[in-house]
């Protein structure tokens, strides 16, 4: 009987998706770009296990030519590289896509980059939570946020309320002289109130240190999102009896629907630990879903492309204990949720195609394409689970 195990390297994006023009990311290319800067200082990206499981070939797929430093490899599994039907770039959008259940409405932004949130929205959380006016109302990039705000929101008690491009609104606050447990309710009551503005997430970021200098978030960070619009292919293989192991923040990004157990995890050591032992003690019929959210938090986000291109071969090495941990029927997916340039201009997620590298004792060699929706995972998935279809995406012939 069938297993899988499906890592998201969160927002590892291969190359500007065919409609990257409307979201002015055309020539975004995360992976192509990392290798490049890294490539730079005199050493190719050394990340052989990647390579073997076909991200260099996907990458070439999607861009046409292979990423500086990287050159013709044996690939070891079946490869692809996937386009977005999801009308917005954002890791909800991804992550629902990857389970079956594409994005096919509008969410709504917060587009004014000054004075970003209605006043009325914002009188009624301050009515409802008791809170003194807020601060930030503004797009900005997290941790520039807080270096700026953090001393007047510690002096004033004031939370500090931040979008993006993406359909979200995050409070920043601090851990001790806002509380943790306060903020966490604070989201809760701001999650309510958002549901007309049809906003994808709530995102609780908590942060610590006394001076502008040592302000710094936690992993103590916390995502509301709201139900994806249809069952995803979790609630099918949760229907069907089996298991859906999340790993990181899945459980989050699915309103926690569909996810039999949770193991939260915070730096890629800990969830990939994590993973290993989901994968040493996970029944039959299992799911053991991943999401490494540092790519993006900690180096895309924040425009540090030396940054991901260490962690990338951090993660690298992990990859010989996950295959051997693989069992006789298992199947490993990597793939990614959107992508995030650490050398395109601002601060937020990039419209790309993202790599689907699958992998197992049964699965051979193969270049599967380009394929027209991350969706086309969770058509594989309902094929390798013995699951009845879902209504979107095209099974990979694995
Ligand atoms: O700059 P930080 O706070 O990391 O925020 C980023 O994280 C959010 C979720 O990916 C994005 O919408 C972007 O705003
Ligand atoms: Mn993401
Ligand atoms: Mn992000």
């Amino acid at each position: 009987m069938a297993r899988a195990i499906v890592i998201v390297l969160d927002s590892l994006g291969i190359g500007a998706a065919p409609d990257a023009d409307k979201f002015d990311d055309s020539g975004a290319d995360t992976f192509g770009h990392i290798a490049a800067e890294r490539n730079k200082s005199g050493n190719a990206i050394n990340i052989p296990n990647l390579l073997k499981l076909g991200l260099g070939e996907a990458h070439r797929g999607a861009v046409g030519h292979y990423a500086d430093g990287i050159t013709e490899c044996q690939t070891d599994g079946a490869y692809a590289w996937a386009a977005e039907v999801s009308s917005g770039k954002d890791t909800p959008s991804g992550h629902w896509e990857l389970m079956g259940v594409p994005v096919h409405f509008d969410w709504g932004y917060f587009t004014n980059k000054q004075d970003s949130f209605p006043q009325e929205l914002l009188e009624k959380i301050q009515k409802q939570a008791g809170t003194p006016p807020s601060l930030g109302n503004c797009h900005a990039s997290g941790t520039e946020i807080i270096q700026r705000l953090g001393q007047k929101h510690i002096e004033t008690g004031a939370p500090i309320f931040y979008t993006s491009a993406d359909s979200v609104f995050q409070i920043a606050a601090h851990e001790q002289h806002f509380g943790l447990e306060r903020l966490y309710k604070l989201c809760e009551q701001v999650r309510e109130l958002l549901d007309e503005y049809n906003i994808g997430r709530v995102i609780a970021r908590p942060f610590v240190g006394e001076t502008p200098e040592d302000f710094v978030r936690t992993a103590n960070r916390k995502d509301y999102s709201v139900l994806p619009p249809k069952p995803t292919v979790l609630n099918k293989l949760e229907n069907a009896g089996g298991q859906v192991i999340g790993i990181g923040k899945i459980s989050d990004i699915f309103a926690h629907s569909g996810i039999s157990q949770s193991f939260k995890g915070k730096v890629l050591a800990e969830l990939m630990d994590e993973t290993l032992k989901a994968m040493n003690s996970a029944a039959d019929n299992s799911l053991i879903f991943t999401n490494l959210v540092d790519f993006d938090t900690l180096y895309g986000h924040r425009r540090n492309a030396k940054g991901y291109a260490e962690e990338l071969e951090r993660f690298d090495l992990w990859l010989p204990k996950v295959i051997s941990a693989m069992k006789e029927d298992d199947l490993l997916v990597l793939t990614a949720d959107h992508g995030c340039d650490p050398t395109w201009p601002g601060s937020d997620h990039t419209r790309e195609y993202v790599p689907l590298l699958l992998s197992g004792n049964k699965i051979e060699p193969k270049n599967h394409g380009e394929r027209q929706s991350f969706a086309d995972l969770g058509q594989t998935l309902c094929r390798w689970f013995q699951l009845t279809p879902m209504d979107e995406g095209q099974a990979i012939d694995i």
